[in-house]
Order: structure tokens, then C-alpha cells, then sequence
């Protein structure tokens, strides 16, 4: 039967400490499918660590169950460990003196890979995440990337359907972030789910087909990116420069603008329109509305997953 990668159903969690109950997750569902990537959201102290923790078999849950590819994280952690990997990343669990080869056996053998498969597996992995070139070298000449991208081809070593991955380009620089998410990128056409959880909502942009964002606890949202960028109303901020007198905030009305706003300074103004769509006709109304202004600069951004995750935060 095609079970999905993930189901999380009714899920509740609650913490006693000094004979207080903290309840970290309320009723949480919902599902990952095979080959989807989801990102889980939510701010400091939403649940997201305890729901990964369930998830890896490393915390029970107190009411509802999980499920990981059919198997229940109460009845059969066993299986349900089998089936996933959870790669936490950062500078633990590395060693420096062994190359990433040599790290990525050691770890296999713990998972207690048999040993002609974990042979077959080990370059495949590493050619996964971009280190075949790196293979013999050892980690402690290794960048925060690279070592980051070693975590992952850990996790890969045991062929996973499942991926938790926590946090996966923290501290890395532009360059590395990108080569990483494009590690990522590269596990969903082979199939594996991923449920990715970050701060850097770019991750989440770049990767996620979906976004579940939780809250005290609770789903508050659950779509896909695009819905969830959507839901700010617009689609593109349009930026515009100027010199000399701003134009009347009025003439924009007629471009459907959601949101203007104009700011002078010593330097000249700046006009700040939110579009719910971005067209040649609205470029032409743009045009018409700023007539004679001075114009000396101009940028269209496209909406992004932060604000809208900034503006939905605010409204829960
Ligand atoms: N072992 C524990 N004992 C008591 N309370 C806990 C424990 N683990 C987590 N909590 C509490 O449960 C709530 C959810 O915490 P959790 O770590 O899951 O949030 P998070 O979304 O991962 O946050 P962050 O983004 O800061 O990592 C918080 O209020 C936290 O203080």
C-alpha cells in the first residue's frame, strides 16, 4: 500500500516540569507525501524540535500518534527508524581526523548497513551532495558547507525515504547555502521526502512545495509556498526612486495598488506600491500615474515567504 512519507495525526505533547504542564504540541496533523519537501515553520518555542523529536523516536508523544511511510512511532520505532534519517548538522558528530569517506563507513556501519552495500552506496552518496571530489580528504580541512553537506550524505547512506533536516544552511555563507539547497533540490527528483525545518525562509522558498506553520503549538497554516505568499494580498513591491516634488499618493490609485506609501528625505522621495499582480498594463498606469515625477531608480521585488510569514505571525 502507498503509505504517505509522513502522517502526523492529532499529535499532543505535554512537558511537566516542577508539577507545571507545558503543552508543546495541541492537535497537530498532517502529512508529508513520497518525494514532497514541506517546511515547517513556526517561531521560537512553536514545537517544531519536539514534533522532529517524535518523529525520530526520540520523544513520545502524549496523545495522537505519527506515522513514518506506514509505521507508527509507538508501535514499531524500529521500522519507522529504518525508513527515515534525521540530520541535525552543525559541528557535532564529525570526525576530523578520518576523511569524509572514511566518516560516512563509520557512520554506516552504525546504522548497521551491511557491508557490500554500504560500499555500493558510499560514492553515490557523496556524488549526492557534491563532495566525490572531497571524498578522500579529511573533514578538518572541511568548510562549514562541506561539512554540513557530509551531515546530509550521512543521512543518505542508510537510502532513507525520509529526511528531517534541521536547520540545513545555518552559518553557512551565500555561496554554501546555495550549493546545499541544491543538495536538497537533488534529493527530491530521487524521490525522498523531506521535512524541513528553518529560520532561513529562503530555504523553505527555494525547497518547499509546502508550508505547515505552527504557532503555541498548533497548525496555524498549511499550504503550498505559493498560497503562502499569496496571502499577503500582493505579489510584487514596486520601489520607485525620485527627485524634486513627489507625486500625490492619490494617482496611484487607479494601478490596483494594495498598499502605497511615499517617503521624502533630504535626498528626494521614495514611492512603495504593493501590487497584487505586476503587468505590462500595470507598468503603463505606473507610468501615467507618475507623469512628470523624476525618476532615478526603480526595482520590482517579488513577494516574499518572509513577510508573508512575518505578516501571518502577527495576525495569530
Ligand atoms: N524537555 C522539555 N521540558 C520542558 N519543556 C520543554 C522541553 N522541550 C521543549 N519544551 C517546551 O516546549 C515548547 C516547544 O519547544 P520546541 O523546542 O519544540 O520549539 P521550537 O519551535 O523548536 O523552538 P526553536 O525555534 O526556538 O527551536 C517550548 O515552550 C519549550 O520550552
Amino acid at each position: 500500500m502507498d503509505h504517505p512519507a509522513i502522517e502526523i495525526l492529532d499529535v499532543g505533547r505535554v512537558f511537566t516540569e516542577s508539577g507545571k504542564n507545558l503543552v508543546a504540541l495541541d492537535g497537530v496533523s498532517f502529512t508529508v507525501g513520497q518525494g514532497e519537501i514541506v517546511g515547517l515553520l513556526g517561531g521560537n518555542g512553536a514545537g517544531k524540535t519536539t514534533l522532529t523529536k517524535i518523529l525520530s523516536t526520540l520523544l513520545l508523544p502524549t496523545t495522537g500518534t505519527a506515522r513514518v511511510l506506514g509505521a507508527d512511532v509507538l508501535r514499531d520505532p524500529t521500522a519507522v527508524r529504518a525508513r527515515q534519517s534525521v540530520v541535525l548538522g552543525g559541528d557535532r558528530g564529525l570526525y576530523g581526523q578520518l576523511t569524509a569517506r572514511e566518516n560516512l563507513r563509520f557512520f554506516g556501519m552504525l546504522d548497521g548497513i551491511a557491508h557490500r552495500s554500504l560500499m555500493a552506496r558510499l560514492d553515490s552518496a557523496l556524488e549526492e551532495v557534491g563532495l566525490a571530489q572531497a571524498a578522500d580528504r579529511r573533514v578538518e580541512s572541511f568548510s562549514k558547507g562541506m561539512r554540513q553537506r557530509l551531515h546530509i550524505a550521512i543521512g543518505l547512506i542508510s537510502d532513507p525515504r525520509v529526511l528531517l533536516l534541521d536547520e540545513p544552511t545555518v552559518g553557512l555563507d551565500p555561496v554554501e547555502a546555495a550549493r546545499l539547497r541544491a543538495s536538497v533540490a537533488s534529493l527530491r527528483r530521487s524521490g525522498v521526502a523531506v521535512l524541513l525545518t528553518s529560520h532561513y525562509l529562503l530555504d523553505v522558498e527555494e525547497l518547499a512545495d509546502r508550508v505547515v506553520m505552527l504557532d503555541k503549538g498548533r497548525v496555524t497554516h498549511e499550504m503550498s509556498v505559493a498560497d503562502f505568499s499569496a496571502s499577503l494580498g500582493y505579489t510584487a513591491t514596486v520601489v520607485v526612486r525620485g527627485s524634486g516634488a513627489a507625486p500625490a499618493q492619490e494617482r496611484f490609485r487607479p494601478t490596483g495598488a494594495v498598499g502605497v506609501r511615499i517617503e521624502a528625505d533630504a535626498g528626494g522621495w521614495q514611492l512603495t506600491l504593493q501590487l497584487p499582480q505586476w503587468s505590462p498594463a500595470v507598468l503603463v498606469g505606473l507610468g501615467e500615474a507618475l507623469g512628470q515625477a523624476r525618476i532615478e531608480g526603480m526595482e520590482v521585488l517579488p513577494a516574499r515567504l518572509e513577510d508573508a510569514f512575518i505578516q501571518l505571525q502577527a495576525q495569530t
